[in-house]
């Protein structure tokens, strides 16, 4: 595991999470309609049901990509893909940072719009439409890789 990149720890909650995803549909709203949604997994999938739900988009697809380097964001692999030049189609993504999911995904459907809920700088060009920007060097902690537990008092942390 190399964490060597990451300085920051951006911890994400479920309700920021599920605020987050709502104001990326409000903005995908102006720029729709979308006849469909293709979810990059996994991390795309929970954003992807929200912006679903507030688009009342039914059609919900998935490309799958695994990258076997975590953190350390290596090769990646598609392990399933859709086909269409993606006319009309909508992206969702959580995150963009180095930029090379969503490239990949992007040469498989080059006319769907690219969305993602947080963007890093090396990625933020190669998207869309996203919410809020991260610093190259953060790790974002989405709700569904941790858990509450106990921490020092920060005079206790340096
Ligand atoms: O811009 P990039 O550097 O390509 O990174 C972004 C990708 O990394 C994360 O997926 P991850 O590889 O952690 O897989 P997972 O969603 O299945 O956990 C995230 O969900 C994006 O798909």
């Amino acid at each position: 595991m190399n964490t060597s990149r990451y300085k920051k720890t951006y911890p994400i909650s479920w309700e920021q999470l599920h605020r987050d995803s709502k104001a990326l549909a409000w903005r995908l709203l102006e720029l729709g309609p979308f006849e469909r949604i293709v979810a990059i997994t996994r991390g795309g999938l929970v954003p992807a049901a929200i912006v679903a739900r507030e688009l009342e988009i039914r059609l919900v697809d998935t490309v799958c990509v695994a990258s076997y380097d975590w953190q350390a964001q290596g090769e990646s692999v598609v392990l399933k893909r859709v086909n269409g030049k993606g006319d009309g189609w909508l992206i969702i993504d959580d995150l963009v940072d180095t930029g090379k999911t969503a490239e990949l995904v992007r040469n498989m459907l080059p006319k769907a719009h690219f969305a993602t809920v947080y963007a890093k700088p090396a990625g933020r060009p190669i998207v869309d439409t996203f919410i809020t920007e991260v610093s190259q060097d953060t790790w974002i902690l989405f709700p569904w890789d941790s858990e509450h537990q106990f921490v020092q008092p920060i005079v206790h942390q340096r």
